[in-house]
């Protein structure tokens, strides 16, 4: 299939070979944060986008899904695709149920869009303050968006930088759906995972209950590594301590997800298999790991399943 988009310089595609885990995902496994891009010739990338990727499409995250050991996925809107949800909701119909959607919409959005996404298996938008990704979204359109998928039952996902917390905090309090933290809010991990900023994050999970958190992303968030590549198990050491004490303390509403097809990184890109064998270092027990894996995103995105 051909595509009039040319890559981001430098763009790292996705890893075309993963192994396959030694961890042995449990069953009802969901990846509860990945994407589609595309592909660009059948959903073009938005106008608006601040990058253009190379394509992932929704075959591919499938092969994957089945590859690696999950039963479902929670696909997230790609920035590259801007507030157009058609490659979301087409993958979205093509799972068959095993997948539920985190759309980007306007406050202008139809009703009838809205319901439409709804039953293709959307659950939640995606407001993003990073500034890198898009242009700041003044917060009374974003009031004005909770307004109106509130009475779906749906949740916003959020996604910031740590040092923009303190700014956004209140912000965020006000918000009356269930809230979602992409990434574990980006923390800086050379700093103590016990010191000031850490800490305003966890305390920002601890005043509502209905804060749920994504311990994802230990490759974004790596300083020293090693990277998920050439068969490391112990790979991103420098995040574990993060995310551990995310999952201890939070254990009934983290969620886990491989975030492929991985967009923006610079470094390296992981392998998806090796990235799956994290998960047992920041969920140490059985317990924790059904929890993050399987009780938490069923909770969450298919409260009917049995
Ligand atoms: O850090 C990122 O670059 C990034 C970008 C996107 C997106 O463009 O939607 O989603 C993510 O989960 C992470």
């Amino acid at each position: 299939m051909t595509t009039d988009f040319e890559k981001t310089p430098g763009w790292l595609d996705w890893y075309a070979d993963p192994s396959r885990p030694r961890f042995r995902l449990p069953e009802g496994a969901v990846d509860a944060h990945c994407h589609v891009f595309g592909p660009g010739a059948a959903f073009p990338y938005a106008p608006e986008r601040k990058y253009t990727p190379c394509d992932a499409s929704k075959d591919q995250l499938f092969a994957l899904r089945d590859h690696l050991g999950f039963t479902r996925n929670v696909i997230v809107q790609a920035t590259c695709h801007g507030a157009d949800n058609r490659a979301l909701a087409d993958a979205l119909r093509a799972s068959k149920g095993m997948a539920r959607g985190v759309a980007t919409v306007r406050p202008d959005v139809s009703d009838e869009e809205l319901r439409e996404l709804h039953e293709a298996g959307v659950r939640g938008v995606r407001f993003n303050f990073v500034k890198r990704l898009v242009d700041a979204a003044p917060r009374q359109d974003l009031l004005d968006v909770v307004e109106r998928i509130a009475p779906l039952g749906w949740h916003v996902v959020v996604y910031f930088e740590a040092p923009d917390l303190p700014d956004l905090c209140d912000f965020f309090l006000s918000i009356p759906v269930p809230l979602v933290v992409d990434h574990m809010g980006r923390p800086d991990v050379t700093k103590d995972p016990d010191g000031p900023e850490f800490e305003a994050f966890l305390n920002f999970l601890r005043a509502r209950p209905d804060i749920w958190c994504k311990v994802t992303c230990p490759e974004r968030l790596t300083v020293d590594g090693p990277p998920a590549l050439d068969g490391e198990r112990e790979a991103y050491r420098d995040v574990v301590p993060f995310a551990r004490r995310v999952v201890e303390e939070f254990p009934d509403r983290v969620l886990w997800g491989t975030d492929w097809p991985h967009p923006n990184l610079t470094d390296h890109m992981p392998d998806d298999g090796l990235l799956v064998d994290f998960v047992p270092h920041i969920a140490p027990t059985p317990e924790l790991r059904h929890k993050l894996l399987v009780d938490n995103p069923t909770r969450l995105y298919w409260p009917d399943a049995d």
